[in-house]
């Protein structure tokens, strides 16, 4: 979010139309319910903007709005839903390239899966799918012999990656198509569709729904997807470092009372996901687990628009809950019945990865002891306009000690003679 100084756009409000309920946790923001015309007048940051609901005016999520259209029920919202043009366009140049390539733990991830099952991969016909510079393409040439891989890429980036096939000899093998995943032509259904899509959280970028949409054209029956499956793991935890950044700072830098700045603090702080986020294991207050799990193989398009899951942690160490975080695994599948599984794993446990992790705040910190169980749901809701944002919901409560003794007393049942 940009500074909340942007000063307010004096353009004319703009007509949008609420597609959630949206219930305000912050004074100075506006509830609410789906279906509602508000009126926006200024979008000081691309999350949060500022808009007016029967003369009330207050901040709203940007994600739960779509643009209401001119005329009566006209709802054609003029810009790229998908935003190709932006996103496409950053692929085109080294510096998202590098970064993955950079990361180790995911490059060479992808290269031990080649490995591991050179021997299948013998004269199969591969999809790599988004494949940016080829580098998992060339994997599979130089590593293995397939018969065939098609690298699709939609960005410019393609150009180069035919050089770069040329360059490493293996332009027998991979054949560069650039264009969409969905909507490429190949000349054959493929043995192994693999592609690199994972974003924050698992899904951001919805890049995911492309591979869905290959499989479904491309992918011969009892073909192979990689990553086989997947899951978005998470945990409760401290963050005392984030936590003195953003918010305790305000107590009294440079000995003056900054405290009635912290509401503005949590607003701007702790109402979105902290990406690239580091946890350390000690931060976690109990075992992480995986609260959602896709199976590449039955996984639909159609099952994106709102992702559920469950979590119930028994806590594992007392200290300060200030926030969940979240991380993903990717799993390979052997080629081969029996065959070793591969796994990148983006969690503190594991070699780093550029991903790092995804931290969400609480609005306030709360204790917690060994005992209690924090229990709840969480809920990616992908954003009907924008195609390749989501909003992250985490709905949770505390049942400590007290509370299930509490339980046990009100059930009547027999007390255990101790
Ligand atoms: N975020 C992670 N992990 N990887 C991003 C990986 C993105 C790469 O895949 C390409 N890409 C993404 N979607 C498609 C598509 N539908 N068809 C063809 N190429 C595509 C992008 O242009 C990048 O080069």
């Amino acid at each position: 979010m940009e500074t909340e100084k942007t000063e307010k756009e004096d353009a004319a409000p703009q007509p949008y139309v609420a597609s959630y309920n949206f219930i305000a946790s912050g004074g100075d923001q506006l509830s609410f319910s789906s279906g509602d015309a508000l009126l926006v007048h200024a979008k000081p940051s691309s999350v949060w903007w500022w808009a007016e609901l029967r003369g009330v005016t207050g901040y709203v999520p940007a994600s739960y709005l779509c643009q209401s259209g001119d005329a009566e029920g006209d709802d054609i919202s003029t810009e790229d839903p998908w935003q190709d043009e932006e996103y496409f366009g950053s692929y085109g140049t080294l510096r998202l390239h590098l970064e993955m390539l950079s990361d180790k733990s995911r490059t060479e991830t992808y290269r031990r899966a080649v490995v591991s099952n050179s021997v299948s991969l013998t004269n199969k016909v591969v999809m790599d799918l988004g494949c940016g510079t080829g580098v998992i393409s060339l994997f599979c040439a130089q590593l293995a012999r397939p018969s065939l891989v098609y690298a699709v890429e939609a960005s410019s980036m393609a150009e180069y990656t035919r050089q770069l096939v040329k360059q490493n000899g293996c332009e027998e093998v991979v054949t560069v198509l650039q264009g969409r995943g969905e909507e490429v032509e190949l000349p054959e259904k493929v043995d192994l569709l693999v592609s690199e899509w994972m974003g924050n959280c698992l899904v951001f970028e919805f890049m995911v729904e492309s591979v869905l949409s290959a499989r479904d054209r491309w992918l011969r029956e009892g073909g192979v997807m990689w990553p086989s499956s997947a899951v978005l793991v998470l945990v409760p935890c401290q963050a005392h470092d984030y936590f003195a950044e953003k918010m305790a700072f305000w107590e009294c830098p440079y000995g003056l009372d900054f405290t009635p700045l912290q509401p503005l603090a949590q607003q701007e702080f702790f109402t979105k996901p902290k990406f690239s986020h580091v946890i350390e294991p000690s931060d976690c207050l109990a075992d992480p687990c995986d609260v959602i799990c896709l199976n590449m193989y039955t996984l639909q398009i159609k099952d994106l628009e709102e992702i559920t899951g469950q979590f119930h942690f028994p806590v594992e160490t007392s200290g300060t809950f200030h926030g969940f975080t979240a991380w993903f695994a990717v799993y390979f599948e052997s080629l081969e019945v029996g065959g070793a599984t591969v796994e990148l794993n983006t969690g503190p446990h594991s070699e780093p990865t550029h991903w790092k992790q995804t931290l969400f705040m609480l609005d306030k910190p709360v204790s917690l002891n060994v005992g209690d169980c924090v229990t709840g749901i969480i809920v990616l809701r992908r954003n009907p306009v924008w195609r390749r944002h989501m909003s992250v919901t985490l709905d949770w409560n505390i049942i400590s000690d007290a509370d299930k003794c509490q339980a046990k007393r009100d059930k009547d049942l027999p007390d255990v003679e101790v």
